[in-house]
């Protein structure tokens, strides 16, 4: 599969996903441990990936997003923003009523890291 493929396919298959520097116990900057720390609160469950880990979806997604840094926080396909945007969510109380409306919610798989 190519990259953009990839990242389709993990978009589609997880209704929430964190693309992110290091992993949700040790993140690698502190942008992604804010988006962690937010989605953590809310008691949610993720999938996510760590792309210091795959240089190429690092490289891609930002082009494919339209959006050119990380943590991206994607939800129900569609890219909710970085850490500014889930912080001002998370006070406004926006991200939980979103998070809330997903029926899915247990079918997030906690790590696709490793696949
Ligand atoms: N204001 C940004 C902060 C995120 C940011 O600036 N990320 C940088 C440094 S971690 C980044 O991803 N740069 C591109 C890269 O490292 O590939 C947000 O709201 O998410
Ligand atoms: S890795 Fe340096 S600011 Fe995120």
């Amino acid at each position: 599969m190519n990259t953009i493929d990839e990242i389709k396919d993990q978009i589609a298959n997880n209704p929430i996903i964190l693309y992110m520097k290091g992993t949700p116990e040790f993140p690698n900057c502190g942008f992604s441990a804010q988006a962690v720390e937010i989605l953590s609160i809310c008691n949610q469950q993720y999938a996510y990936i760590d792309i210091l880990k795959f240089p190429l979806i690092r490289k891609e997604l930002p082009k494919y997003a339209n959006w050119p840094t990380f943590p991206q926080l994607w939800i129900n396909g569609e890219l909710i923003g970085g850490c500014d945007i889930i912080v001002e969510m998370f006070k406004s109380g926006k991200l939980q009523i979103l998070l809330n409306s997903i029926s899915s919610k247990k079918n997030n798989k906690n790590n696709i890291n490793n696949k």
